[in-house]
């Protein structure tokens, strides 16, 4: 599913009335009345309902709600919050139409804000149209005043398309908005949802079909799409009766040092866990793996350390190699040496991506194959020399501005996103405050390993990898509180996850076949 920002949302919605003739009122309707359907789904016939209805395109979408709820029984207050002069174009006709059925709207301006206070405390539902994709700007009065009272509200709240004064692209100057306890919004959700400081506004989100055509939605590119489980599911590695290790990747986990060897326990456990054939663990010579028994299937390549640089490894024979996780950084990666003319994956993470710092701009010119690296927030910050609050702030610009030097970038945190070299993202949706706690970043990393291995192809490893990550964290939480669990944990709910997606209905895809990566 396709993500928009408000902009992009114009440019479909220009496409879809003026190059393919979709008219504007009936376009409308059809937003009215997608959205009225998924509402009614999640209210009953006792619900007192208190529509807010602005003066744009979203208060003509509110219009229509009111009337389908109207002519369903329900009880509604129609309230509009500015006069009928502002009303323009499509939303100028269905209010007109509204009267012409018979039914009455409030105004706001004839309430004084006590009479709009008792009106909102005796409601059940609120359904907020006073603000769209159109919002310009902190919001002004009166429209600000209604805004804190609905957040004041013991109403459910649901917004239409977006919650009021909250703005839908990332770019522009953060909003003050409604708070929403379900947001169904229009044809496609808005990139500021998955955006931290916008994480407390929009609720849980439904999104709603309103008939924009596929072409219309397809002139947006690069594009950005959300991590469904059915696209996991319908991509992940298959084994038929004739499978063997060998089809399944030979990989190596670069990781681990004296005060962070448990990092690269947990990397390659979650590596084999992902269905990685053969791993082996390159590791400073002289460091001792806390967990024996975790362990026990990996090969393992000792490292020594000459004049604080790290022995470099032949690799050939290697699909794929991660580099970083509890490496530290006294012992420098020799990134030219080591990789020059690989032509496998490289992922790099943790203390590799401040290793690489210094070769940012050249590396994936050294190497033949693709390289991803996996930071959060603070590493990306690190990498791109800006503050932790600009990446936080502009997710979308920074994983593309990232990408855009020739890597395939997971930026971690809630809503973590993968960004192509060609600028197309792609955001999850999965995930867990159980996964707050130190190690799962190394437990991702090793199932992106464990995920490129079976040649699945690279950015559906990559979704997988993600999804699967975020969607173990929410299984720990069936048994046990958050705060709880632990990165080994998390490992233990992969084979259950990745089983349960497997079982999802539709039919698999055919055995993978491993496409043997050739070293020069
Ligand atoms: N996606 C789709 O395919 C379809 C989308 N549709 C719908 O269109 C919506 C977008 O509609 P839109 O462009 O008319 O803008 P919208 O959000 O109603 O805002 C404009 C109004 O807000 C006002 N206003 C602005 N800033 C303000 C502020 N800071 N504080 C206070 N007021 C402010 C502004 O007032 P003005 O500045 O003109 O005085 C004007 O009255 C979209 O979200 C979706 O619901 C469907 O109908 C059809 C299919
Ligand atoms: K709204």
């Amino acid at each position: 599913m396709q993500i928009v920002s408000g902009t992009e949302m114009r440019t479909i919605d220009d496409m879809t009335i003026n190059q393919y003739g979709f008219e504007e009122f009936a376009l409308m309707e059809s937003a009215g009345r997608a959205f009225t359907e998924a509402l009614c789904q999640r209210i009953t016939r006792q619900d007192r309902i208190l529509v807010f209805i602005g003066g744009g395109n979203n208060g003509g979408d509110a219009v229509i709600c009111a009337r389908h709820l109207l002519e369903r029984g329900y009880d509604v207050i129609p309230l509009l919050v500015v006069e009928d002069t502002h009303f323009k174009g499509a939303a100028k006709k269905h209010l007109e139409l509204f009267r012409d059925f018979g039914h009455e709207v409030l105004h706001l301006s004839s309430l004084q804000v006590e009479k709009s206070k008792t009106i909102v405390d005796q409601t059940d539902v609120i359904v907020d149209g006073m603000l769209g994709t159109g919002v310009k700007g902190a919001v002004r009065e009166p429209v600000a005043t209604m805004v804190s009272l609905v957040n004041q509200a013991k109403a459910c709240v649901f917004s239409l398309d977006i919650p009021s004064g909250m703005p839908a692209d990332e770019a522009a100057p953060e909003g003050f908005g409604v708070k929403a306890d379900m947001t169904i919004t229009l044809s496609n959700p808005k990139e500021t949802f998955y955006l931290p400081k916008y994480r407390l506004y929009t609720g849980k989100i439904i999104t709603v079909d309103i008939g924009i055509p596929a072409k219309a939605q397809q002139t947006i590119t690069p594009g950005k799409f959300l991590i469904t489980p059915e696209s996991v599911r319908n991509n992940l590695p298959v084994r038929g009766p004739d499978f063997h290790k060998g089809k399944a990747g030979r990989g190596l986990l670069i990781a681990g040092s004296q005060v962070m060897p448990g990092a690269a326990a947990l990397s390659g456990e979650a590596a084999l866990r992902s269905g990685a054939g053969l791993l082996t663990l390159g590791i400073q010579a002289g460091v001792t793996l806390p967990l024996p028994g975790a362990c026990r299937e990996y090969m393992y390549r000792l490292l020594q350390v000459d004049d604080g640089k790290l022995e470099c490894i032949p690799l050939q024979g290697y699909d794929a190699v991660a580099v970083g996780p509890g490496l530290g950084r006294d012992h420098a990666i020799q990134w030219e040496k080591q990789f020059n003319g690989y032509a496998g994956t490289v992922v790099v993470d943790a203390d590799g991506l401040h290793q690489l710092k210094g070769h940012i701009t050249k590396f994936p010119l050294q190497t033949k194959g693709p390289v991803v690296l996996t930071p959060h927030p603070g590493e990306m910050a690190m990498l791109l020399d800006c503050s932790k609050e600009e990446v936080e702030g502009h997710r979308f610009e920074k994983a593309r501005e990232l990408a855009a030097m020739g890597y395939y970038v997971v930026l971690k945190g809630k809503n973590t996103i993968i960004a192509n070299p060609d600028g197309s993202l792609w955001v999850n949706t999965s995930g867990s405050p159980a996964l707050s706690k130190g190690g799962t970043g190394d437990v991702l990393t090793g199932m992106i390993l464990g995920m490129i291995l079976q040649g699945i192809g690279l950015v559906h490893a990559l979704k997988a990898a993600v999804y699967i990550h975020g969607a173990c964290g929410e299984r720990t939480e069936h048994v046990q509180e958050a705060m709880a669990v632990t990165a080994g944990d998390v490992i233990n709910e992969i084979g259950p996850v990745i089983r349960h997606l497997k079982l999802m209905p539709g039919p698999l895809p055919v055995d993978i076949e491993w496409e043997t990566v050739i070293i020069e």
